[in-house]
């Protein structure tokens, strides 16, 4: 059970791994760009059913999921409710479209009318809505205390395996700290789903508005870093270097703003917590200095963390709600392709890209990471793992053929590609050997905003 108390009395937190980082570059390429429902947009058509209405008492929520290729509308009639930490307007509808899972939540009660196709719709009384609402009670207090004292606000690190809600857990902290008046920094390090940028990156944004229910947060400069594959596993080396230069930057950007500085920064961790992934999540928390890490539905993982961190971190063990929806990787894999359909066509198909070709000689196009080699045979000095953060050049063939591309905010070669954030993203739709070009799908028209391109493991087929 998690108590007020256990983490109010959490300190204020060091310096301990504060670094000096040289520039802040934001994202200003961005294209519809949230943290919310992903679903694949093809199919908005709004089945002709009759529409059923839930009657919600205090403390209980509706819970539904589109079915796949339909869409689903909600609206509230009475009362007062909200959807991960946003608050419904009355009389408005809301839709969802295909594969969302939605929950509704009420403090007071409601009445709500669903309409569309959905693969289940119930109401649950049983939700872990006061714990996390209890949660966001002590982080306020720490806020308020960090405002007074012009210190540093609460760092909440929200860690657990697949599928216990972690994102959802970021998104209504997210809310309820943004309803309150406040401006944290949402940081998202889970490179499977890419909620700040596509997949295979890591970013982090300032909210200053609550999720949109449709769409999300609407992140018009998220800071977006390059990774370039589904998993950190792929590329632990590069990963834990990404982090630490996400971190830097925020710590940079609380520097510059008292009100962000005491907000805090909410961080969403991916599902891999064995292994390497929980070194991962250990080099997270010293990377951000966190003070408080909420652990979802893992007493093992708590109980680990709880060994291994310093005592001046908090580690809160909290229940999973018996909402959230467990994926398969097939799933996995289609909402990866939903995101990416998503920054370029918008969630509802509102979107426009462009598609253009680009001479080879007029971009660099690199990818990050160099096959190992046995330290026998590299040069005096140099490990092997150096090889997984080196910039490889790449020369174009048919090999680039629907990978995603990463347009790097570096203007010359000369610069830290590798740590530099990315402006946007590009998908190679056709190769021609013979012209020496390649077709982009491009969510602006030409010219690029800048020349170097790193290519990720991700591939995109833009055929729906
Ligand atoms: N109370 C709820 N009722 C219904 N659906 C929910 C509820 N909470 C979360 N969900 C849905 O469950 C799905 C999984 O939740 P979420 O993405 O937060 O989990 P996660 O732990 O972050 O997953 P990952 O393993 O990708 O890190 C999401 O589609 C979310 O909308």
């Amino acid at each position: 059970m998690v108590t007020l108390d256990s983490i109010l009395s959490a300190p204020s937190l060091s310096n301990l791994f504060l670094r000096f980082c040289q520039e802040i570059i934001f994202v200003c390429w961005p294209r519809n760009l949230d943290f919310g429902i992903l679903a694949s947009s093809f199919c908005l058509k709004m089945a002709e059913e009759e529409s059923q209405e839930f009657k919600l008492k205090v403390n209980s929520e509706l819970r539904f999921e589109v079915e796949h290729k339909a869409s689903a509308e909600i609206e509230m009639i009475e009362g007062s409710g909200e959807m991960f930490g946003t608050e419904l307007a009355k009389n408005k509808k809301y839709a969802f479209v295909s594969g969302s899972k939605v929950a509704i939540y009420t403090w007071h009660g409601c009445v709500l009318k669903l309409k569309g196709k959905t693969e289940v719709a119930y109401v649950s009384t049983e939700t872990p809505m006061t714990v996390y609402v209890n949660t966001h009670a002590a982080l306020e207090q720490m806020r308020s205390k960090a405002e007074e004292d012009s210190t540093r606000g609460p760092r909440i690190l929200v860690v657990g395996p697949t599928d216990v809600g972690k994102s959802t857990l970021c998104r209504l902290l997210t809310n309820y700290a943004v309803r309150l008046g406040r401006s944290p920094v949402l940081a998202d390090i889970d490179v499977g789903q890419g909620n700040m940028g596509l997949p295979g990156t890591i970013g982090a944004l300032v909210v200053e508005r609550t999720a949109d229910i449709e769409e999300g947060f609407l992140n018009t400069a998220p800071l977006v870093f390059h990774y370039g594959h589904k998993s950190p596993n792929d590329n632990f080396q590069l990963y834990n270097m990404l982090v630490l230069r996400l971190a830097e930057i925020i710590n940079v950007r609380c520097e510059q703003s008292k009100k962000v500085n005491s907000s805090g920064v909410i961080i969403n961790t991916a599902g891999w917590i064995r292994g390497a992934g929980y070194e991962a999540l250990k080099q997270a928390a010293g990377a951000f200095e966190v003070d408080v890490i909420c652990v979802l539905d893992q007493e093992r993982l708590y109980n680990q963390l709880k060994g291994d961190l310093p005592d001046f971190v908090k580690i809160v063990l909290l229940p999973k709600s018996g909402g959230v929806v467990e994926r398969s990787q097939a799933i996995r894999a289609d909402s990866r392709d939903s995101r990416i359909r998503e920054y370029f066509y918008g969630l509802k198909n509102n979107l426009f890209p462009h598609t253009f070709d680009v001479k080879f000689n007029d971009v660099k196009i690199f990818k990050i990471g160099a096959p190992s080699l046995p330290e026998s045979c590299l040069p005096l000095g140099m490990k092997s793992q150096d090889s997984q953060t080196k910039l490889v050049p790449l020369v174009p063939a048919m090999s680039l053929l629907h990978h995603v591309l990463s347009v790097s905010a570096a203007t010359t070669v000369d610069h830290d590609i590798v740590e530099t954030n990315v402006l946007g993203f590009l998908v190679v739709t056709n190769v021609d050997m013979d012209k020496s070009v390649f077709t982009v799908l491009s969510p602006s028209p030409r010219p690029l905003p800048q020349t170097i391109l790193l290519v990720m493991d991700i591939q995109f087929m833009d055929i729906k």
